[in-house]
């Protein structure tokens, strides 16, 4: 009878992968267009290379002017100010404010030299010399310097003074030259997107995707357009692995459903190897014996076993092997069982792959459990919860269901850890969370 061998913690599992040349960070890098960069990890750092904006904008619709012009001005007793100019909108000026006038400005345009404030058109209106009762007009300055104007001159009337910057964006006030904007590393968002979209930067340097292999094994399975008969079911493992794999960063090659067969199954293996960074095949781990897996990868010349068996919960049969520079794994068949291992051990893999920090700290919480359960010393027990807030208090509450199910899993929003030493928790007591 066969039996596992080589049986590690998740822990210890992890920390050997994690020394396998393919966990090292991807030094190879690529130029991707800026609308297929989100989720990518930057090769680079990005330095801003210019100021954004790159000149004075108004952010609102109406006159600008200089503030302190303004200063006086009330609903009681409003301030009239020749009207200079328009700047439209993408248009440049070289329009200069003398003191009290203004300039017509949308939102976003460039402002005119010597303007650094804007009132905003509802605090303004707009009159021409016609319409101004000269009789009625308070003796001021700026009014006597728009009546010296030939023609039509328009004023505006403005009821409401600005302070210096109001309603101004300044030069480099949201980007500046030079700046530091995204580090290396990091992992491009829609937002960071956005800013490397502001200085003009339309191809990323990012570093290429491991390239991840799938092979779901099991006579049984179906994949999901094809009719069910008899005990056939269907193959939800290739599905949810390469989901799994792609929020992790990797591109997935599909190489099918393969029969229970050596032969069948050696040659794909075979053809994985040439172009994958890692392969992952699911089912036929355990110790059945149709469950080829370890046998087919044990006929490869440089295949080497790192462990086969997990103390882990669920996920004890799994198996990796490493064959030359190339990682494979065999993760159980079981639905619940592959998502589980998939999540714990190789995305952070896969992460580490890409530079990224693995098992960052905000993935795992503390939450009271919200029943006792069992567990076995010995081996790590996962088992799916919601979470829920009392009184600002984190609660899992778990979702059963045998690993062998899927719907539980994707009920649940966590995965909640009974630690290797434990003989399971009591009603309440702190427990790990993974998040989902
Ligand atoms: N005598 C023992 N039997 C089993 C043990 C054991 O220690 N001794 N371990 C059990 C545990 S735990 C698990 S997990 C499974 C793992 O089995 P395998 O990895 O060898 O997987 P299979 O036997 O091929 O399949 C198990 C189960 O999962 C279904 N399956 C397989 N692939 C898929 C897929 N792609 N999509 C959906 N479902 C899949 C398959 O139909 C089986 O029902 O072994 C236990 N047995
Ligand atoms: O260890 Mo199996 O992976 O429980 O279902």
């Amino acid at each position: 009878m066969k039996s596992f061998f080589r049986v590690k913690t998740v822990e210890e599992a992890r920390e050997l992968l994690l020394q396998h040349e393919m966990t090292k960070p991807q030094r190879e890098m690529e130029k991707v267009p800026l609308l297929s960069a989100v989720g990518r990890i930057l090769a680079n750092p990005v330095l801003a290379p210019l100021d954004v904006p790159t000149f004075d904008r108004s952010t609102v619709d109406g006159y600008a002017v200089r503030a302190v012009d303004t200063f006086a001005a009330s609903e009681e007793v409003p301030l009239y100010f020749p009207l200079v100019g328009e700047v439209l909108m993408g248009e440049e000026t070289n329009l200069t404010l003398a003191p009290g006038q203004a300039v017509a400005v949308a939102t976003g345009a460039m402002l005119p030299r010597e303007a650094d404030a804007v009132v905003m058109v509802e605090y303004t209106e707009l009159l021409t010399e016609k319409d101004l009762a000269f009789d009625n007009l308070p003796d001021n300055q700026v009014v006597q310097e728009g009546l010296q104007l030939k023609g039509l001159q328009k004023y505006v009337e403005i009821t409401r003074g600005v302070a210096p910057s109001e309603n101004r964006l300044r030069r480099g006030e949201d980007i500046q030259g030079d700046q530091l904007l995204l580090p290396q590393g990091h992992r491009l968002t829609s937002t960071s997107i956005g800013v490397l979209a502001a200085v003009g930067i339309h191809e990323v340097p990012v570093y290429k995707k491991p390239v991840l292999g799938l092979i779901a094994t099991g006579d049984e399975l179906v994949s999901p357009e094809k009719a069910l008969s008899g005990a056939s079911v269907r193959d939800i493992n290739s599905y949810t692995i390469a989901a799994l794999a792609q929020e992790a960063g990797a591109e997935v090659r599909f190489y099918g459903i393969i029969a229970d067969d050596f032969n069948k199954l050696r040659q794909k293996v075979a053809e994985a190897l040439e172009i994958c960074d890692y392969i992952c095949l699911s089912g036929g781990s355990s110790v059945g014996t149709r469950d080829l897996t370890e046998e087919v990868l044990a006929s490869f010349p440089e295949s080497k076993v790192l462990f086969h068996g997990l103390h882990m919960k669920p996920g004890k049969p799994t198996l990796a092997v490493t064959i030359g520079s190339v990682l494979l794994f065999g993760v159980p068949g079981q639905p619940t069982s592959a998502a589980v291992v998939f999540r714990l051990l190789l995305s952070p893999l896969l992460n580490a792959t890409l530079s990224l920090q693995a098992n960052k700290p905000f993935q795992w919480l503390t939450a009271r459990i919200d029943r006792n359960m069992a567990s076995t010393s010995g081996r790590e027990e996962y088992f799916p919860v919601r979470l829920e807030q009392r009184e600002g208090e984190w609660w899992a509450i778990p979702v059963f269901g045998k690993s062998g199910l899927i719907r539980p899993l994707a009920e649940a929003e966590g995965l909640a850890r009974i630690a290797l030493v434990k003989e399971g928790v009591q009603t309440g007591e702190w427990i790990d969370v993974f998040r989902l």
